[in-house]
């Protein structure tokens, strides 16, 4: 531990850190001398008496790692007294790819540290984490020290860092990390992290099994391939099998079929593995859109956009203006996965999408739920669909009825495929 924390120590002082604190993000600096003038406070909310540690996730291999933080906040939740408020922190360096840490910051204002600390020393010794703890120093300014685990001892670390205050960075952190950690462009690189997790979750053999060997040649095939996307009760469903019938075509989804059965099991996993899944998703559909593809025209029921936009939009925090801005890299269509001949996707009033999921009255995952209670997320995930590139997606409104909607995109279909 104690030579971890030394590794991360030559950046200490040049990152900065992030705490959300009642729904607004705080950003602060440290600094090795105090400059004599009084800084201002960084947590107005913070009193005299509470007293605040940060825990950052940091070493071991980058599956423990995102399992680790996942489990973390119920442990801390669960473990710690109640008036021990939990909030997200992270750490990073500014516009610097793949520096973000994650973690969680503590307010304790139960008057005693005892409990906490006890906490706190044995996720140091046993866990990947990094502790610091903020204390007022002589001159009544914010300083923090880093914890050191050495000889089965838990010390702070004598010298303090100043606290001051810094300004929110050009792009929001937690875009920093989004490559190969939330979205994957490649068959290879979303196949590194199933290959990672073999020993942990048995099951990522046995989608290993189920995989080409290769990303699937990327040759169009001879008739039109045609990607139907849109959030949930959007009316895909309803379309796509339309589509199969008035075009005489055969109906794909990503992720398919063969893979429902492990579906559940890659949901409960946190987003470094889950999205790997899905990514790996397309390329088992992309190589059977290149087989049906030269007999009939394919529909497929969500493929790419779909794996891209949820999960920069889940790992995008607060509001659209955070999101990798239009033309990021982010953005871009994977180099050896198959392009679809056109992207449409469905839109739909907010109010008339809620009917449509009542009226199915069918079970909602976790992340359905999400979009329903969570306004932000949605418009995330439709901004993010409208971002992705290489092929662009196509907006049809489909509010009206359910053959209306069929005659518009058979339209496009037309115009775009000439069907
Ligand atoms: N144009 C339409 N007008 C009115 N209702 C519609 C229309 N299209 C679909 N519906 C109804 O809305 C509900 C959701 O449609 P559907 O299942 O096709 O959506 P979906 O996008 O496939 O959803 P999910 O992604 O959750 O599977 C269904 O009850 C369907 O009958
Ligand atoms: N190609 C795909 C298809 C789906 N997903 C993820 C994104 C959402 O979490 C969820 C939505 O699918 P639904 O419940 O409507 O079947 O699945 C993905 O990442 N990539």
């Amino acid at each position: 531990m104690a030579r971890r924390t030394m590794s991360l120590l030559p950046q200490w002082s040049t990152r900065v850190f992030s705490v959300e604190l009642d729904g607004a993000a705080h950003y602060f600096s440290i600094q090795e001398r105090h400059r004599g003038e009084e800084a201002p406070r960084v947590f107005s909310k913070v009193q005299d008496h509470d007293r605040c540690y940060s825990l950052l996730v940091c070493g071991g291999d980058r599956v423990g790692r995102a399992k680790f933080y996942a489990e973390l906040k119920e442990k801390l939740l669960r473990d710690l007294p109640p008036e021990c408020d939990v909030s997200p922190m992270s750490s990073f360096l500014p516009n610097v790819k793949d520096s973000l840490i994650r973690g969680y910051f503590l307010k304790d204002n139960s008057g005693s540290s005892s409990p906490s600390e006890r906490l706190l020393r044995d996720l140091i010794r046993r866990d990947p984490v990094l502790v610091c703890s903020y204390l007022k120093g002589k001159d009544g300014q914010l300083c923090q020290h880093l914890w050191s685990h050495a000889d089965s001892q838990t010390v702070e670390m004598s010298k303090g860092y100043y606290v001051v205050p810094s300004q929110p960075p050009e792009y929001h952190p937690s875009t920093l990390n989004i490559i190969n950690s939330d979205v994957f462009y490649s068959f290879e690189d979303a196949c590194e992290v199933l290959k990672e997790c073999g020993d942990i979750i048995p099951e990522a053999t046995s989608v290993m099994e189920l995989l080409p060997s290769r990303a699937p040649a990327r040759s169009k095939p001879d008739f039109p391939v045609i990607v139907i996307e849109g959030l949930d009760a959007t009316g895909k469903t309803t379309l796509t099998e339309s589509l199969r019938d008035t075009l005489g075509a055969t109906l794909l989804q990503s992720p398919p079929q063969c893979l429902s059965p492990l579906r559940a099991r890659f949901d409960q996993e946190p987003p470094l593995v889950r999205r790997a899944f899905y990514a790996l998703g397309n390329y088992i559909t992309a190589e059977q859109v290149g087989q049906e593809g030269m007999k009939t025209p394919v529909i497929v029921d969500r493929f790419w956009h779909s794996t891209a936009a949820y999960a920069i939009a889940t790992a995008v925090g607060g509001p659209v203006c955070n999101l990798p801005v239009e033309g990021s890299e982010v953005y871009r269509w994977p180099s050896d996965l198959l392009q679809p001949s056109l992207v449409i996707l469905l839109t739909l009033d907010p109010e008339e999408r809620k009917r449509r999921l009542r009226d199915r009255g069918q079970g909602k995952t976790e992340e359905e739920q999400e979009l329903d209670h969570n306004q932000l997320f949605r418009l995330k995930v439709e901004e993010a669909y409208r971002r992705i590139i290489g092929p662009a997606c196509v907006t049809v409104d489909a509010s009206p009825s359910a053959d209306q909607v069929l005659q518009q995109v058979q339209l496009l279909i037309r115009g775009k495929c000439h069907l």
